[in-house]
């Protein structure tokens, strides 16, 4: 059989297996050191770094890929993790370790997007109206500006290859203090830098440092003059395709955004008083509006119109009854091919529960029994708060709405592996990993590949 020369990244991949298959700790490290992104790479038989560790009963190379944040979770084309690898070679203690990473470290369930409290929201300052004033014109004071929902950003250039494209434009305060002469500026406190190691100087010691405090502007200023105030930085708004744009952020930035768009909308929303129709002022650092009519009921009690609204969404994976295959649709929005899990608002005096069966039903005819709750994530599209849910059918015909998705259709545990591990299914693509859609359905493929832990609901 005539035998092709490897590309350069193909031979560092084949070496890079070849030494976790010989236990080779030392090449495998320098390898990783000089290229991290080897960690989760696959030769020609589709087997990972970890996997052939595990086969091989190497301990010490499954133990530092782990700790190099390997992802224990891909699966061969037979469909078995390195835990199910180990243990159908003997290899006890290799299963056992890997059986051992909670959810959290091991990738089952890492933190979501948008997700991250990069700042310590002191929300109890947000009513010292001194703290505030005096935080605003201090240097250290880090301002993002907004115009309208939309946060100026600048291209990152350093790494290409990173999902990381955009950064958060940082002003200090003269670079924007004429905004706030502006009646329809909005300042929204964010909160303040939380301590890190580069933080715990001297100064902390001596008690001397104060944190710097983060602040959103949100303007509708013309987007062109904002622009300006960059000096020549490669800088733009958000503007042409927010639901993209808002996913290329680093994991600490995307929360902010989050929170600073939510708190944005809201206030674009809520100009008047929803109660009388009079106008409202600010106040709280930008997380209230009290209205100016000393009559209105809304000054009585607590009002939540006075206060940033989110829009509870349930999202979930709704499992076969037989366990084996799950339901996702499309609605005719998505690209080509992309499936996602079944998505719905809550609405009022609704449990959770029984908003995931009533949307499930309502959108693919399917009836939903047991729900479990999984996890959350703020989505600022614009200012949604996504629910996961894993659900188990107890039907399985389908019958769309066509009003609310195009089609629905059952996929097998195999069809979603490869696609998720592989990309190499080209009749299903599934959602970006920022989104808690394709994180709900990662999870349900971990916890069903015999791994040891074994969830409450036997899913
Ligand atoms: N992060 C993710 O992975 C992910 C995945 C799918 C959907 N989503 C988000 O979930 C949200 C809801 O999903 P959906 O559109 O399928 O919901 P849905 O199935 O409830 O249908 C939305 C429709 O319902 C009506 N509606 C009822 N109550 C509403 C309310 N409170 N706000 C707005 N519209 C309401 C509107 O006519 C709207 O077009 C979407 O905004 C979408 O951005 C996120
Ligand atoms: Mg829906
Ligand atoms: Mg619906
Ligand atoms: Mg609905
Ligand atoms: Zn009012």
């Amino acid at each position: 059989m005539a035998s092709f020369p490897l590309s350069a990244k193909e031979e560092i991949v084949e070496r890079f297996l070849d030494a976790a298959v010989r236990g080779d700790l030392p090449q495998l490290r320098m390898l990783l050191t000089h290229t991290p992104s080897l960690i989760n790479q696959t030769g020609y038989s589709g087997w990972t770094a970890l996997m052939l560790a595990a086969r091989n009963g190497h301990y010490n190379v499954v133990e530092a890929l782990l700790s190099h944040g390997c992802d224990k979770l891909p699966v061969n084309s037979s469909s078995q993790t390195a835990y199910d690898i180990a243990k159908f070679w003997g290899h006890s203690h290799i299963s056992n370790l890997l059986a051992q990473t909670d959810d959290r470290c091991s990738g089952v369930l890492p933190e979501l997007y948008f997700c991250r409290e990069t700042l310590d929201r002191q929300s109890d300052k947000r009513t010292d109206k001194a703290w505030l004033e005096a935080q605003q014109s201090d240097p250290n004071t880090v301002y993002l500006l907004f115009s309208n929902i939309n946060p100026m950003v600048s291209r990152c250039e350093e790494d290409k290859s990173s999902e990381v494209l955009n950064k958060l434009c940082r002003f200090r305060y003269d670079g924007v203090k004429d905004l706030f002469q502006k009646p329809t500026t909005k300042l929204i406190f964010l909160g303040v830098e939380k301590m890190n190691s580069s933080s715990s100087c001297s100064q902390v010691q001596e008690g001397s440092w104060e944190p710097p405090a983060w602040f959103a502007i949100g303007t509708d200023e013309d987007a062109t003059e904002l622009l300006k105030r960059c000096r020549g930085k490669n800088c733009f708004f958000t503007t042409f395709s927010p639901k993209i744009d808002l996913l290329t952020f680093s994991e600490e930035e995307a929360g902010i955004v989050a929170h600073a768009r939510a708190v944005l909308v809201w206030h674009n929303r809520y100009s008047f008083c929803p109660i009388c129709g009079s106008g409202t002022s600010v106040e709280e650092g930008g997380h209230k509006r009290r209205c100016l009519n000393l009559k209105c009921r809304s000054l009585k009690g607590v009002y939540n119109t006075c206060y940033p609204q989110i829009d509870p969404v349930v999202i979930m994976l709704v499992v076969h009854p037989g366990r084996n295959q799950c339901l996702l649709g499309r609605k005719k929005s998505y690209p080509v091919g992309m499936f996602s899990c079944l998505a719905g608002f809550i609405e009022p005096g609704e449990a959770i529960e029984d908003a995931v069966r009533r949307e499930v039903e309502a959108e693919s005819g399917v009836k939903v029994g047991l729900v479990r709750y999984i996890c959350s994530q703020p989505w600022p599209m614009p200012s949604n708060l996504m629910i996961g849910c894993l659900a188990i059918a107890i039907s399985t015909n389908i019958k769309v709405d066509q009003n609310e998705i195009e089609e629905a259709r059952w996929f097998t545990r195999q069809q979603i592996a490869e696609s998720l591990y592989r990309g190499a299914n080209p009749a299903l693509m599934l959602p970006p990993n920022q989104t808690i859609s394709h994180k709900l359905i990662r999870y349900w493929i971990c916890k069903n590949a015999n791994l040891s832990y074994r969830p409450p609901l036997d899913i």
